[in-house]
């Protein structure tokens, strides 16, 4: 029989690559949001009653009365029948990574039999999913399996098309029966709470206008695009999203002609129908391009609120899924699918939005504004300084670690970039701010900074790609993010971060106030204290280059490279007290999500050991012996019409080698299947992942190396894994 490989190239050959499932719109606006229970469409289907009461909560947090949770549930279901919805879902974000929904129809039964559809407040506000089945981290053993799903009114429920079914989305959080987090969201939605409140008050330094202060992200989200039929005859990519063996190929990224190149069709079709779906959802992705890597794409939304872009990302992820598949395509989320060329990331772009319209991050018009910014500005890169452990532990997955310091990607040292002309303001502040600062060498140092500002201005394009955090202007880039996680880590760990140092920084400032010192200085001088403290975390320098490894380790800055060590962070004392004291996890909850992440790690790692086993056992030896057996027969018919040694050296010498390579495989399998037993009676999930970090996953490497090798041996059409150059140059 032919081998995946060979009908995967033969079909795709016949593939056509304009195909395309979607009408397409020419003017975006006309379609954008049409599958959203907007604020406009929220006043148009809800009595004014209800309509206030769903914005105070979306704007201020407040509780919807059950009344009113009735009137706003049919106003929802109104308007999706007439959009020919028949199911609703709680659509949620489990810590499994992926969205959960388990759809109910709104059809009914009466005790008297007749046929209804209903939607009450109680099934918008609440549902009850068995929490078991979801990852728990221990919390549902000893108490209940239930686990409630409840609404989120500050993220817009939205509509499912699939096919010619749709459903209505609500999205909502995830609790244990006991309250417990469950989910992304649930600590994410209490780390924004925490910010806005303490950057309010950092705000109403300078402005008492400021009321809420919103935190922003605009995340960069990259992707490989593999033919689908080919993806399948790669056991390794259906089952663990990456290629776990195969050779370089002759070209990679080298002639770097990829990047921002003519798209192609095929790929082109696909982002135009994953686009569609998405701006009926409301995502307002802005950018496509070509990325480094052959076969590499990224797509951008325009900035949002970060619930919101979160949510926006989650349902992206599943729409990329399910359209690659019209379009007998595989889209890659995985952090390094391909060795040797350019992993994907997910570059969060961060930064808070007052309620006056002033980006905090963006440098000021006038002077005083522009203290604010510096404000924000210093206390950041303070917060960056004080977790960085934490913040590598909020991107810390076992796929990341592939990509983390790997082929443009930075690596898992955290530093801060801020740019040539900030380095110059923090320099300034440091240097001219002292204990006999008064109230004219503030004012001229204001002045003095403002002028640095035209100048930054200028250098907003001045990015650094090799840093895991970069000031790119009017935000932080925080690059280190992978591209298949769920940006809620990464966020609720950032802002967790910011509202605490916020915090400190007020109580620091209003001390020195109360001591008589007049308000600008105390802040002055409460930034240049943070610059001292948390200069060693800056660095404009290539991040990528040994010679920073050095100086990171000289400057007492960690370097954590794999995950099960990286989470330790998590729960240090430290951090626990952070979390604990902005109320975002209690210490139940961290124990438990860091459990959850340690038992992800092994799980991960010990299907990657079984795929790696089953591809080289079943697979890459039988095709070497094979070929051996092909060369050992052409040998025996040379010598038997008489030919000499001389006739077969090459043959011989291939032998040679092959029957090396599936030594070493076959043993190196064993001694993994050995390791993996070991490592599989540990009961301390800590332990357990660093046995699959350190003891198993090396034999990846080895086992790898060999499979690479016989790879280029053995001959072509005994070889029934698509290769790298198929994988990444036809489409
Ligand atoms: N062009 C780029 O920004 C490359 C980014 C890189 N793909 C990453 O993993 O982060």
């Amino acid at each position: 029989m032919q081998s995946l490989r060979f009908s995967a190239l033969e079909h795709l050959s016949g593939v056509d690559a304009t195909i395309s499932g979607a009408e397409h719109t020419n003017k975006i606006t006309d379609v954008f949001g049409s599958n959203v229970f907007s604020g406009k469409v929220m006043r148009e289907s809800l009595s004014d009653e209800a309509y206030k009461s769903l914005m105070n909560s979306i704007k201020g947090g407040n509780k919807i009365e059950r009344k009113m949770a009735d009137q706003i549930a049919a106003g929802m279901k109104a308007w999706a029948m007439k959009k020919g919805v028949t199911h609703y879902t709680h659509w949620f974000q489990p810590l499994t990574g992926t969205t959960a929904e388990k759809h109910d129809s709104f059809f009914t039964l009466k005790g008297d039999g007749t046929a209804l559809e209903t939607f009450d407040g109680d099934a918008l506000v609440q549902q009850e999913p068995d929490a078991s089945s979801f990852p728990n981290g221990g919390i549902r053993a000893t108490f209940e399996a239930r686990g409630y799903t409840a609404w989120d009114p500050s993220s817009p429920a939205f509509i499912i098309e699939q096919g010619s079914g749709k459903t209505l989305c609500i999205p909502t959080i995830f609790v244990a029966y006991t309250g417990e987090s469950l989910d992304y969201k649930a600590p994410l939605l209490k780390a924004l709470s925490a910010l806005d409140k303490a950057a309010v008050d950092v705000c109403n330094y300078f402005d008492k206008n400021v009321t809420k202060v919103t935190a922003t992200l605009g995340w960069e989200q990259e992707y490989f695009l593999v033919d689908e039929t080919l993806a399948n005859a790669r056991p390794d990519l259906v089952m663990t999203g990456r290629t776990l063996v195969g050779h370089a190929p002759a070209k990679g990224q080298q002639l770097e002609d990829h990047y921002f190149g003519s798209i192609p069709e095929r790929a082109y079709a696909f982002m135009r129908d994953f686009e569609e779906e998405s701006y009926k959802l409301g995502i307002p992705l802005r950018t496509r391009h070509n990325e480094v890597a052959p076969s590499q794409f990224e797509c951008a939304p325009i900035f949002e609120e970060v619930n919101i872009a979160v949510d926006h990302n989650s349902m992206l992820m599943d729409i990329m899924n399910k359209v690659a598949k019209r379009h007998k395509l595989k889209c890659l989320l995985h952090e390094k699918p391909f060795a040797g060329i350019n992993g994907s990331g997910k570059h969060n772009n961060w930064s808070m939005a007052t309620d006056t319209g002033v980006n905090l991050l963006a440098p000021g018009k006038t002077p005083k504004t522009n203290l604010m910014f510096l404000t924000f500005f210093v206390n950041t890169i303070k917060a960056v300084h004080d977790h960085a452990d934490l913040l590598r532990a909020s991107i810390a997955s076992p796929s990341n670690d592939f990509r983390l310091g790997a082929n443009e990607a930075p690596p898992a040292i955290i530093s801060i970039f801020t740019g040539k002309y900030l380095s110059e303001v923090l320099q300034e502040v440091k240097t001219r701010v002292s204990n006999k600062f008064d109230e004219q060498d503030e004012a001229i140092l204001k002045l003095d900074l403002h002028r640095h500002i035209p100048e930054l201005l200028l250098d907003n394009t001045d990015r650094n790609r090799t840093s895991p955090f970069a000031f790119t202007g009017n935000k932080f880039e925080f690059r280190a993010v992978g591209s298949s996680a769920n940006c809620a880590s990464a966020m609720t760990t950032l802002n967790a971060i910011m509202a605490k140092t916020l915090v400190n920084f007020k109580k620091e400032v209003d001390g020195l106030i109360e001591k008589g010192e007049k308000k600008e200085i105390a802040i002055m001088q409460t930034l240049r204290k943070y610059i001292v403290e948390s200069e060693r975390i800056l660095f404009e320098g290539d991040g990528y280059s040994e010679e920073w490894e050095k100086e990171a380790a000289k400057r007492g800055l960690e370097n954590i490279k794999t995950t099960p060590l990286a989470l330790d962070a998590m729960v240090n004392k430290k951090n626990a007290e952070l979390f604990i004291s902005t109320g975002i996890y209690n210490a139940r909850e961290l124990h438990a999500r860091h459990e959850i992440l340690l038992e992800d790690y092994v799980k991960k790692v010990q299907i990657e050991a079984r795929v790696i086993g089953d591809l080289a056992t079943n697979i890459i030896l039988p095709a070497a012996i094979k070929y051996m057996n092909q060369l050992v027969t052409n040998i025996q018919g040379l010598k038997s019409i008489g030919l000499g040694e001389e006739s077969f050296l090459a043959q011989k010498q291939i032998v040679g080698k092959i029957a090396e390579h599936v030594n070493v495989i076959s043993e190196n399998v064993q001694k993994m299947i050995e390791a993996r037993k070991v490592a599989n009676k540990l009961t301390d999930q800590r332990q357990k992942a660093i046995d699959y970090c350190d003891k198993i996953k090396p034999y990846f490497d080895v086992i790898r190396y060999h499979a690479d090798k016989l790879e280029f041996l053995v001959d072509d059409n005994s070889w029934s894994l698509p290769k790298y150059r198929e994988l990444l140059f036809l489409r």
